[in-house]
């Protein structure tokens, strides 16, 4: 009779009876213990009545693969188990995601009503302690409250004079172009422009990108590349864990890009905690000490008000500062620069779309020099320019990915519109939404993936679907700011660059295509196709 080394012909041929046996038995409990979990999931559990793919309900490899493995694919899968299993499944043992316009009020309920994030995203933020990875939901409500005045809409209209500043920038980088027939990458100038707005108002330290020839391309390029890691912090958060707490040099040796990132921020900006973090606490500490450079009564920045607000002192350490200070300016930057991006190429692409649009800014602001710095009061008025925006919200929702909610004390009910059949949602069930798909719903959007801002001019009610922004008590906190910049920059721009009577200074786009605008993947804000440079122009006519 073979012994059992000789069956088991891959194991070393040193380990004995008894430990093999050990072995044996310890893979068997693994076995069995796995077994019975996937077996409580599927046929018992509190969400084994909702629909969907049983592979995904069994086990949140499946979720894992579609997100990290295929790189942020899982909102395609998501789509295609819609179509086959209705507007409610389940796409991971936990997580259930609902794809019915009605609901959103419900999940993403506003005050009085209890809601915290999903872990996943919770780890993907890195589990700091600012407002937006907060899972709790009274900690996350007074962290937000203290932040909340900086963006009422009547603060941000006062920086109506710091979103001219960033527009004269972008011109002025266009008239260069001109001169020269360079091609300018708009993408790039939009990203400077939202990014030093932002990082002006929280510290108060005027033009970063724009006082830079390169316009702070690297630092870009790094920020890009920390993004590419989002699925990964999703689902092992001891990664950014550990990242976080190693120093510097090692990040830096790890992703020589990084190091661009580091001097910049040493240089002005904080932006994290594993990246530049003295830096920040730096700048919070200077402020702390009422530093001139950063006083400034006329115009408080947003960190001189966290200080001098009713925050709890454990609440202004200077390092939980700093990481509020990065999720701004990272929030605060690609979220709106995209969504700028791809509105320019659907206009530039679409002639009829233009004209109209540059008809409307000519009739509202006859007097081109008023147009080319227009007030925020004058323009978001504008129906046509509203339905512009608003049509580039709809098609490229700037956060791309899934929005998860949970309500820790209050058990749901979802109807099925199409069969009134009910399914019950447990308190602590991880509800998602996607703004994407909610979206594109053809029975709301004819042809949905055409830009035509017509459709929200035919049916005005479509604007209170919009989950662009997310809703709720946790919706975007920096609506209102991102509203301002589209409003101003494009009718500024498009106001300035109108084509006259046909000779006259225009914008065409230059070797880009749809491809370098349409949402491909799913890595929170990075979600075009790889390698795009995004959008770019040449500056034509007289
Ligand atoms: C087109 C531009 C923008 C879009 C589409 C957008 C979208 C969103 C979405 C969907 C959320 C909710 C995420 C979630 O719950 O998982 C969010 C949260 C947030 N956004 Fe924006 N955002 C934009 C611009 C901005 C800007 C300019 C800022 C300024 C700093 C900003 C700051 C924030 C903050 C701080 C949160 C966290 C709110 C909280 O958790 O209480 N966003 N944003």
């Amino acid at each position: 009779m073979p012994s059992e080394t000789q069956i088991v012909g891959i194991l070393p041929t040193q380990i004995s009876s008894p430990q093999l046996l050990i072995w044996r038995n310890l893979a068997a409990l693994v076995i069995i213990y796995y077994t019975c979990i996937v077996i409580y999931r599927l046929y018992f559990g509190p969400l084994s009545h909702i629909p969907g793919r049983k592979l995904a309900a069994a086990t949140s490899l499946y979720a894992m693969y579609h997100d990290l493995i295929r790189g942020g694919q899982y909102n395609w899968e998501i789509e295609k188990m819609h179509q086959q299993y209705g507007p409610i499944i389940r796409i991971a043992p936990e997580e259930v995601h609902i794809n019915d316009p009605s609901f959103t009020d419900i999940v993403f309920a506003g005050p009085g009503h209890r809601r915290e994030k999903g872990q996943r995203t919770i780890n993907g933020l890195g589990s700091s302690p600012t407002a937006i990875a907060t899972r709790d939901h009274d900690l996350h409500k007074s962290r937000r409250a203290a932040l909340n005045p900086f963006f009422s809409s009547a603060n941000i209209r006062r920086l109506e004079p710091m979103v001219h500043d960033v527009l004269g920038q972008i011109t002025q980088r266009l008239e260069t172009a001109k001169k020269t027939g360079e091609p300018v990458n708009m993408s790039l100038l939009y990203r400077a422009a939202t990014h030093d707005l932002i990082a002006d108002y929280a510290f108060g330290q005027g033009s970063v990108c724009f006082s830079r020839e390169d316009l702070n391309q690297p630092y870009f390029q790094a920020y890009h590349e920390m993004v590419l890691t989002w699925h990964f912090g999703c689902y092992f958060p001891w990664f950014s864990h550990i990242v976080r707490r190693l120093p510097t040099s090692i990040v830096i040796s790890m992703v020589p890009s990084v190091k661009q990132f580091v001097s910049m921020i040493q240089a002005c900006l904080p932006f994290s905690r594993f990246l530049a973090f003295f830096s920040a606490v730096q700048k919070i500490d200077k402020i702390k000490a009422n530093s001139s450079e950063y006083s400034d009564a006329e115009r408080p920045t947003i960190f001189h008000g966290l200080l001098q607000s009713s925050l709890p002192e454990s609440e202004k350490d200077s390092t939980r500062l700093a990481e509020e200070a990065s999720v701004l300016l990272s929030a605060g930057t690609d979220s709106s620069a995209n969504t700028l991006s791809a509105i320019t190429y659907h206009l530039l692409s679409n002639p009829r779309i233009l004209q109209k649009l540059r008809k409307e800014l000519i009739d509202a602001i006859p007097d081109k020099s008023e147009r080319q710095f227009p007030r925020i009061s004058k323009v978001e008025a504008l129906p046509y320019l509203s339905a512009v925006i608003q049509e580039g919200l709809r098609l490229h929702p700037a956060v791309s990915g899934r929005q998860q909610r949970v309500a820790p004390t209050e058990d749901l009910t979802y109807t099925d519109p199409s069969n009134n059949k009910t399914y019950k949602l447990p308190r602590g069930t991880v509800m998602s939404m996607n703004p994407m798909l909610l979206s594109r719903r053809k029975e709301m959007y004819p042809n949905p993936g055409e830009y035509r801002p017509e459709r929200f001019i035919e049916n005005p009610k479509l604007r209170n679907f919009n989950f662009t922004f997310s809703k709720g008590t946790r919706v975007c906190m920096g609506m209102n700011l991102a509203y301002q910049e589209m409003y101003v920059i494009l009718a500024g721009l498009f106001g300035r660059f109108d084509g006259g009577d046909g000779q006259g200074e225009r914008l065409e786009l230059y070797e880009t295509d749809r491809g370098d605008v349409e949402i491909v993947r799913d890595l929170v804000t990075e979600n075009i196709r790889n390698g795009s440079v995004g959008v770019r122009v040449v500056v034509k006519g007289q």
